[in-house]
């Protein structure tokens, strides 16, 4: 199915200065150069297999999610001013640049500033109630519990994510969560200067990926994320609004510059939710694309970053060569965290889950088998009944409409995750992530439900839907839980 990337058929977001079709003129005749100085980096990140490259003013340019921040940090300025042109609770970012907070701290200043909402509260109920897509029944509601009082209440951006994402562009990891591991975790190539630059991102973005990746830059105004763009996931959202999946993926209201980047516009999927728990899970039997491989066995670039990764979970893991050259591809580091993780045997893993508390846990790298997934699974909805109720509906709704998916059944979806978001009152699951996911040449179509080998594209997204809830939780051995 061919899809071209065009924002003009996402609905509009009357909250911006500049409409989505705007927005395209705006990034392809009144400032092309930015536009195209902004391709060029992502371009120049897929050419360089995604190993690191120095810049002229020494940054870290190449990786790509520490790409992504780095850019974030030095647009900071920028957005600082656009945050306070839209109302974005900038003071968070102060908070946030103190190097002692604690999520004891976090939570504190959530507290106050939750106080602080009710105006921006009722400007956003204005904007959502003008968006062209009707109020989705999306997320399941618990029983018992209204919406009504909490989505006003939390129709603002969510303090969490809010204050997370102010926090990777700190000077260090402000959520005292630094490993020694992420310090000393550098690529080829780099020069002491460099270095010293991405010493200070890539530890950032090994504590906080989960949460605080800078490729979200959290907006107050409207409840919506902003992505760094990148035109293979542009053209999936593009596809997905028109798309029995819509109902399933956060919203995308176009596209928009900041500076000289351009953003990906999503729906705030942690919107109307209070003290949100939430889980991403990376679907899939294999997380690295086919083209991954090939580059591989031709002349991948080595990566000392995912080495010393490597070598932190497992010293015995890389070969004896690739002790030598310090370095593994980037084709070999992905295979080997899904050999070692439930992804090639369940189809799926866990890459990490937040509780309500803002405590974040990211150990589930080696959980391989079922049983322990469901223990994971438990511990993240604390075995409560109508979250669970809740989650399994919504993935049965997923399933159908993944059936019916003519967007399903033509790509190749890797690396994307299915978020699970809940409170006390609701919880819904979401597609996110298809930075990865591409076409399939013209009538080639996926059955998504059986083992990968090489050339069939297939990526196994079903094996992990299975695996996830219905023959993990709701198969459990536990009465309670036989009422799913
Ligand atoms: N629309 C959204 N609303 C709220 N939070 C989101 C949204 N999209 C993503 N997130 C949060 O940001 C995190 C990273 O998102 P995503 O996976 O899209 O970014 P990425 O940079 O492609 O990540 P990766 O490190 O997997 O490459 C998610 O785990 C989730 O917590
Ligand atoms: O979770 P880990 O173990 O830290 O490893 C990262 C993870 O596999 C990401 O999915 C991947 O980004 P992509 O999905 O975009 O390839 C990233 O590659 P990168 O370093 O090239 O961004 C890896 O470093």
């Amino acid at each position: 199915m061919a899809c071209q990337s065009n924002a003009t058929n996402v609905k509009e977001d009357k909250t911006e200065e500049l409409q989505s079709t705007e927005r395209n003129e705006e990034l392809t005749t009144r400032s092309p150069r930015d536009w195209l100085k902004a391709k060029w980096k992502l371009r120049r990140k897929e050419r360089s297999g995604g190993s690191f490259e120095v810049d002229a003013d020494s940054c870290e340019r190449g990786r790509w999610s520490g790409k992504r921040r780095v850019e974030e940090t030095e647009k900071k300025e920028e957005f600082n001013d656009d945050d306070d042109d839209e109302g974005c609770a900038n003071a968070e970012g102060k908070h946030w640049r103190g190097r002692n907070s604690s999520f004891e701290k976090v939570r504190k200043e959530e507290e106050e500033d939750e106080d602080g909402r009710s105006t921006i509260s009722a400007v956003e109920g204005d904007t959502k109630s003008s968006r062209e897509t009707p109020k989705r029944n999306d997320e399941e509601e618990l029983p018992g519990v209204t919406e009504g009082s909490t989505t006003q209440q939390w129709s603002s951006p969510h303090p969490i994510l809010s204050k997370l994402l102010h926090s990777s562009t700190s000077s260090s990891s402000s959520l005292n969560l630094s490993s020694a591991e992420s310090d000393e975790v550098f690529s080829e190539g780099e020069d002491a200067g460099s270095k010293r630059k991405t010493f200070r991102k890539v530890r950032i973005s090994e504590n906080n990926t989960l949460y605080t990746d800078a490729a979200l830059k959290y907006v107050s105004k409207g409840g919506e994320v902003l992505k760094l763009y990148s035109e293979v996931e542009a053209n999936c959202l593009d596809c997905l609004m028109r798309d029995p999946l819509r109902p399933f993926v956060p919203q995308y209201h176009g596209l928009v510059t900041r500076g000289e980047l351009c953003y990906i516009r999503l729906e705030d999927l942690l919107s109307g939710l209070k003290r949100p728990v939430i889980m991403d899970c990376k679907m899939g039997v294999r997380t690295y694309q086919e083209d991954e491989l090939v580059k591989a066995r031709v002349k991948a670039p080595l990566r000392s970053d995912m080495y010393q990764k490597m070598v932190k979970m497992d010293p015995s893991a890389p070969s004896a060569e690739e002790h030598a050259q310090k370095g593994v591809t980037k084709w070999r580091y992905l295979q080997w965290r899904d050999s070692i993780s439930s992804t090639s045997t369940l189809g799926f893993r866990i890459e990490g889950i937040m509780m309500e508390d803002g405590s974040i846990q990211r150990d589930f790298r080696k959980i391989q088998t079922l049983a322990q997934v469901t223990e994971a699974l438990l511990y993240f909805t604390r075995s409560q009944l109508h979250t669970l109720r809740a989650y399994h509906s919504r993935l049965l709704a997923l399933s159908d409409a993944l059936k019916n998916s003519p967007f399903f059944r033509t790509h190749e979806v890797i690396g994307s995750s299915l978020l699970f978001v809940h409170d006390h009152s609701k919880a819904s699951v979401w597609m996110i992530d298809f930075g990865k996911t591409t076409p399939l040449p013209d009538s080639q179509e996926l059955r998504h439900n059986v083992p990968w080998s090489e050339g069939s594209r297939e990526d196994g997204y079903l094996i992990g839907l299975s695996s996830l809830f219905f023959r993990s939780v709701a198969k459990r051995d536990n009465p309670i839980l036989y009422t799913l």
